[in-house]
């Protein structure tokens, strides 16, 4: 007989292996607890230990126990090293509810957030990663080495589906990549999924035969799973190169699920993330956006909503910093492309692009319909401001030339909306 107690969870001299999953996470011990007691019960209960001492048989034990390995008292921090053995492999929700399961309730921290995570090849492997991740942009569209312009018709909802078609259509000629679906726009009877598919995309195929440019449509198929996987195929069957899903309010499962689906037709996933925010608004409490941002790219979505670097409406975590992880190597996996969007507008693409680059999707609502002069000239001018800050000509110059840019920049100027 074996006891297990926390402090066989606690050794600050382990050094993990490269097959362990390593996370960092930022915790505030309970009340006359020492942040190594702390540490200990995370890695406890976020592997195989409970609150009580266990006797167990040695012999039919297998040792699966996390290692809180690293304390860094000023910061708060720990790294807690995992054994690959502890999880199934390909399972995003067996692997959440290690680590970011009941430790995240437990009452011996006042709070915890999980920060970061280092996958190594043994998790990686049971994923399968993006299926095109940022070659879209090449390989379903024609946006060459310019951000992919996006944008969602406003209002969010109660648009008739003849509107929401004619609104995209008019974006679409106005210069913009992509169509795409609000979050809260599934299949409503306003506005009823499979019309709203067939009429949006029937005028992207006038737009691309006008324009002579490929354009596409980030329909939200959103749902219960299998309601989800019947709109995929709906998708591939209208010639949809494209859907979208709000991975969060969905879950993992189900992305995962979509990510299989999607394979078979070639489609590519954008990820919306509403409702990320519940996990990761709080500094000290929850999951990050840069972890969940890691656990999309894993599941396979191709873009990920990540912020604006602030520059826009909500508020963001680390936006460079996480869209370097999406473009970074993981043992691997294709890179994920970043979408900026929430409250963006011409007057602030220059900024926009000197903070993340041109690697990413910007998108677009109220910033290209609000314009004064309408849909049209609103994409004009997006597409417009990024002409400009790729040429390295100031906004207000490049507008002299440029009606539509001139007439957004009059109208937002260079503020950051709240
Ligand atoms: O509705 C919009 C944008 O509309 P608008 O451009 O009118 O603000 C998007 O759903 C959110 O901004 C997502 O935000 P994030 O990218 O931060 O998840
Ligand atoms: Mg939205």
């Amino acid at each position: 007989m074996t006891g297990i107690e926390y402090d066989d969870f606690l050794d600050r001299t382990y050094d993990p292996a490269a097959t362990e999953l390593v996370c960092t996470f930022r915790i505030e011990p309970a009340e006359e607890m020492t942040i190594e007691a702390a540490a200990s019960r995370v890695a406890s209960e976020s592997s195989n230990g409970t609150w009580a001492t266990l006797h167990v048989d040695e012999s039919e034990l297998t040792h699966l126990g996390a290692v809180a390995c690293e304390i860094d008292e000023s910061e708060n921090e720990i790294t807690v090293a995992y054994p690959a053995d502890l999880f199934e492999a390909g399972s995003m929700p067996q692997i959440l509810s290690c680590i970011a399961g009941n430790i995240m309730g437990m009452k011996a921290v006042e709070s915890i957030r999980l920060e970061d995570c280092e996958w190594p090849e043994s998790i990686v492997s049971g994923f399968p990663g993006p299926q095109f991740g940022t070659g879209v942009a090449r390989e379903k569209l024609d946006a060459g080495d310019r951000p992919i312009l996006a944008t969602v018709p406003k209002p969010k909802v109660g648009l008739s589906t003849a509107a929401h078609a004619r609104v995209g259509e008019e974006a679409w000629r106005g210069g913009v990549d992509l169509l795409k679906d609000d979050e809260n726009l599934t299949d409503q009877d306003f506005n009823p999924f499979e019309d709203r598919l067939a009429e949006s995309l029937a005028a992207r195929d006038r737009v691309e035969e006008d324009v002579g440019e490929r354009k596409d449509y980030l329909v939200n198929v959103t749902g219960e799973t299998t309601e989800m996987l019947e709109r995929v195929d709906l998708v591939a069957e209208h010639g949809g190169g494209f859907v979208m899903v709000d991975v969060i309010t969905c879950g993992w499962a189900a992305v995962q699920s979509v990510r299989e689906r999607c394979a078979d037709h070639g489609l590519a996933i954008h990820a919306h993330r509403a409702m990320h925010a519940a996990f990761d608004r709080l500094d000290h409490h929850g999951v990050s956006m840069r972890v969940l941002a890691q656990i999309a790219r894993l599941c396979g979505v191709d873009h990920i909503h990540t912020g604006t670097a602030g520059l826009g409406k909500l508020a963001n975590e680390d936006t460079p910093g996480i869209n370097d992880w999406l473009h970074g190597d993981c043992q691997g996996l294709k890179p994920v492309l970043p979408v900026a969007s929430g409250g963006l507008h011409p007057g602030v693409v220059d900024r926009l692009i000197d903070a993340l680059g041109t690697d990413i999707c910007i998108q677009a609502g109220g910033g290209i319909h609000g314009h004064p002069d309408g849909t049209h000239a609103g994409a004009k001018a997006l597409r417009q401001s990024v002409d400009a800050s790729l040429d390295g000509v100031p906004l207000d110059e490049y507008a002299q030339e440029h009606a539509e840019l001139a007439t957004a920049l009059d109208k937002w100027g260079a503020e950051t909306p709240r």
